[in-house]
C-alpha cells in the first residue's frame, strides 16, 4: 500500500475473528466492496493470540462453531471442548469453505480513524501509515483483545523470561524443570497452571481472588469411520434445531435455566439437580439451574454452599481450600466469568505447587531473580507468566484513535461512561458500527452466536442502505440514552451489578465502573435490534 490514498472501499472491517470473517462473508454477496483489516499473521482472533499452554475452549464445540450448514456439516471435532490447536484448524477449514483470505490484509493493525464530514466517510491508517477511505467502519476487534500487562515496578530489570498470556511465543515456551509464576487466577491462569503443575520444578500461582472453576468434563469424540458416520446423520437432524434453539437462551447456547427457583423445590431435589448439574460439566451449574440463581443472594449463595463442598473434597490442606473456595467468597457465585477445569484443584495437593494470596501479600516489585511480596519474600522466577487478563470489551475500540464529528474521540465519549445505541454504534460515529463490544450481550454471550446475531443485522442495515441510496447514518443520542439506561436498569437487578470484574470495567483502572454487557440476554436482544430495524432504523439518523 502506498503512503497516499490507494485504496476506496465501502466497508472496512476491522478484525478477523469469529466476527470479522461472518461479516465478510455476509457482505459479499451486497456487491460492496469489503475488506478485512488484521493485526495478527493469521485469521482466528483470539484464537490465534491465545496460544499460551492449556489454551483451550471452555463452551463447547458444538455450540462454539458457525451455524453455517456449509461449514459443520463435513466438519468433525475431536474434543468436546476444543485446544487452541483445533480452533485454529477450524479457522482455516472455515477459510478454504468460504474463500476469506483473498479479502483480508494480515498484519495490518488499523491504528486510527477520522470521520470525513464532507465526503462521508472514514479515513483509517494503519500503523505503517498507509490510508484508506471507507463509506462504512465496522470494528470487529474483540471482547479480549488488550492484553492487561499491570505496571509493576522493576519488570524491566527481570532477567527471566516473562509473557503476558495472549502474547505467548509462537513457538512455544518448554516450562520442564523451571521454577514458574503464574500472576492470575482467571480462566488462562488454570489453563497455564495445570500444564505447569505438570512439569515445572515449582510453581507459584499468585491469587488475587478465588474463582470458583467448574469440572470441564472433557470428552474425545469418536472419530472411528463408522462412528463418524452416525455422526453425521445426528447432527444433520439435530444441529438445525440446536442453532435455532441457541438464539432463545439468554448466553447463546443450547440450554438454558430452568423455570424454577431455588427454593421452590425441597431441599433434597435441589441436592439431587445440583449433583446432576456438576456431574454434567461445563457451564451447567453455572447457568442451568434454577432461574433466580444470578438474581437473588440466597439463591446464589446455596449453589455456591454446593460448590464449595464439592470443591474442598477435593483439596488435603483445609488452610489451602479455604483460600481456594473460601467460605465468603468477595463475588456471589457466576457473576465473573466461571472458568472450566481438569485438575486445578488437585495440582494444590502437589509439593511442587505453591499458591500465594495477593490480598495478604501483594506484590511490591519485580527483581532480577523474581517477584518481591510486601513481607520482603523474593520468589525466584525462571518464567513468569502473565494471566492478568484484557481491558476488555470496549478496550479494543478505544486502543484505536477514532475520531467522529466535531473532533469527537471514542476515548472522550466513553470516559466517564459507555454510551452506544443496541450495542452496534455511538453517536458522534457516523458510519461506524462495533460487534461483539460494550452494551451487547458481548462477554455473557457464546462468542460465534453473537457474531452472526451482530453480522447478520449489520448486512440488513447494510442493504437497506443499498436499497434506499443512504449514506450517512447515525446513532441518535437520545436514543442511545434510552438504550444505556435499559442496559443499566437490567444491571441493577442483578447479582452482576456489584461483582469486581471485567464484565463492570473493575479490573482496569479509571475505567468507569459500569456494565459493558448487555445483560437482558439474547432473544431480548434480538428482539430490540429487530424492532428498530422494522421501524425503518428508528433512533438513527439516516440521510
Ligand atoms: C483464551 C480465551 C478463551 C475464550 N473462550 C471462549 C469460549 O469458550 N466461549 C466463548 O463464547 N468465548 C470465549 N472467549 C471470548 C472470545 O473473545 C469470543 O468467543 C470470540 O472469539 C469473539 O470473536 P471476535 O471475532 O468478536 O473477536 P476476536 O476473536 O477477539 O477477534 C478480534 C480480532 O481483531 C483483531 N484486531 C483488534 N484490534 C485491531 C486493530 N486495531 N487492527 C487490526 N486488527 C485488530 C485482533 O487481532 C483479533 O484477531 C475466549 C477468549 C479468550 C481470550
Amino acid at each position: 500500500m502506498s503512503e497516499s490514498l490507494c485504496n476506496e472501499l465501502d466497508v472496512l472491517i476491522v478484525g478477523a475473528g469469529f466476527s470479522g470473517l461472518y461479516q465478510l462473508h455476509t457482505l459479499r454477496p451486497l456487491g460492496l466492496r469489503v475488506k478485512i483489516f488484521e493485526a495478527a499473521s493469521d485469521i482466528g482472533g483470539v484464537w490465534h493470540w491465545n496460544c499460551y499452554p492449556g489454551a483451550r475452549v471452555d463452551t463447547s464445540s458444538e455450540s462454539y462453531q458457525y451455524s453455517l450448514s456449509s461449514i459443520w456439516k463435513d466438519w468433525h471435532w475431536n474434543e468436546k471442548f476444543p485446544g487452541q490447536n483445533e480452533m485454529q484448524k477450524y479457522f482455516h477449514y472455515v477459510d478454504e469453505k468460504l474463500d476469506l483470505k483473498k479479502d483480508i490484509c494480515l498484519n495490518t493493525p488499523v491504528k486510527s480513524a477520522k470521520w470525513q464530514e464532507c465526503e462521508k466517510s472514514w479515513i483509517i491508517t494503519i500503523d505503517n501509515g498507509s490510508v484508506v477511505r471507507t463509506r462504512f467502519f465496522i470494528i470487529c476487534a474483540g471482547v479480549n483483545t488488550e492484553p492487561l500487562v499491570p505496571k509493576y515496578k522493576g519488570l524491566d530489570t527481570f532477567k527471566g523470561v516473562w509473557h503476558h498470556t495472549a502474547r505467548w511465543p509462537r513457538d512455544g515456551l518448554d516450562l520442564t524443570g523451571k521454577r514458574v509464576a503464574v500472576i492470575g487466577t482467571g480462566a488462562s491462569g488454570v489453563q497455564v497452571a495445570q500444564e505447569a503443575a505438570a512439569c515445572a520444578s515449582k510453581l507459584t500461582i499468585f491469587q488475587r481472588t478465588a474463582n470458583p472453576c467448574l469440572p470441564m468434563r472433557q470428552q474425545k469424540i469418536n472419530t472411528c469411520i463408522a462412528e463418524l458416520e452416525n455422526h453425521k446423520k445426528l447432527k444433520e437432524e439435530l444441529y438445525p434445531i440446536m442453532f435455532r434453539r441457541m438464539l432463545q437462551t439468554p448466553g447463546g447456547l443450547a440450554y438454558m435455566s430452568v423455570p424454577q427457583t431455588t427454593f421452590s423445590v425441597t431441599a433434597e431435589e435441589r441436592r439431587l439437580f445440583y449433583e446432576q448439574l456438576y456431574a454434567q460439566g461445563g457451564v451447567a451449574l453455572w447457568l442451568w439451574g434454577y432461574s433466580d440463581a444470578l438474581t437473588d443472594k440466597a439463591a446464589n449463595d446455596e449453589v455456591y454452599a454446593f460448590w464449595r463442598r464439592k470443591t474442598l473434597a477435593r483439596i488435603k490442606d483445609p488452610k489451602m481450600g479455604e483460600k481456594l473456595a473460601p467460605e465468603h467468597p468477595e463475588n456471589a457465585f457466576g457473576v465473573k466469568r466461571i472458568s472450566l477445569e481438569q485438575n486445578f484443584y488437585e495440582i494444590f495437593n502437589q509439593d511442587n505447587v505453591e499458591l500465594l494470596d495477593l490480598t495478604e501479600n501483594p506484590i511490591e516489585r519485580i527483581s532480577e531473580a523474581g517477584i518481591v511480596t510486601k513481607d520482603g519474600t523474593e520468589h525466584a522466577v525462571d518464567v513468569l507468566v502473565m494471566a492478568t487478563g484484557f481491558d476488555s470489551i470496549s478496550g479494543s475500540i478505544t486502543a484505536i484513535n477514532i475520531e467522529g464529528k466535531n473532533g469527537v474521540t471514542i476515548q472522550e465519549k466513553w470516559s466517564k461512561g459507555t454510551h452506544t445505541y443496541l450495542g452496534v454504534a455511538s453517536s458522534d460515529f457516523p458510519n461506524m458500527f462495533f460487534t461483539n463490544g460494550p452494551q451487547a450481550p458481548s462477554g455473557l454471550c457464546n462468542g460465534p452466536t453473537c457474531a452472526e446475531i451482530q453480522g447478520d443485522w449489520l448486512t440488513e442495515l447494510m442493504k437497506y442502505a443499498q436499497a434506499k441510496h443512504i449514506e450517512y447514518i447515525e446513532a441518535r443520542p437520545e436514543a442511545e440514552e434510552g438504550w444505556r439506561q435499559l442496559v443499566l436498569g437490567i444491571n441493577a437487578m442483578t447479582l452482576f451489578a456489584n461483582a469486581k470484574s471485567w464484565y463492570n470495567g473493575a479490573n482496569i483502572e479509571n475505567k468507569p465502573f459500569e456494565p459493558l454487557n448487555f445483560i437482558g440476554g439474547v432473544p431480548l436482544y434480538m428482539q430490540r435490534c429487530k424492532e428498530v430495524a422494522e421501524h425503518d432504523y428508528e433512533g438513527f439518523s439516516l440521510s
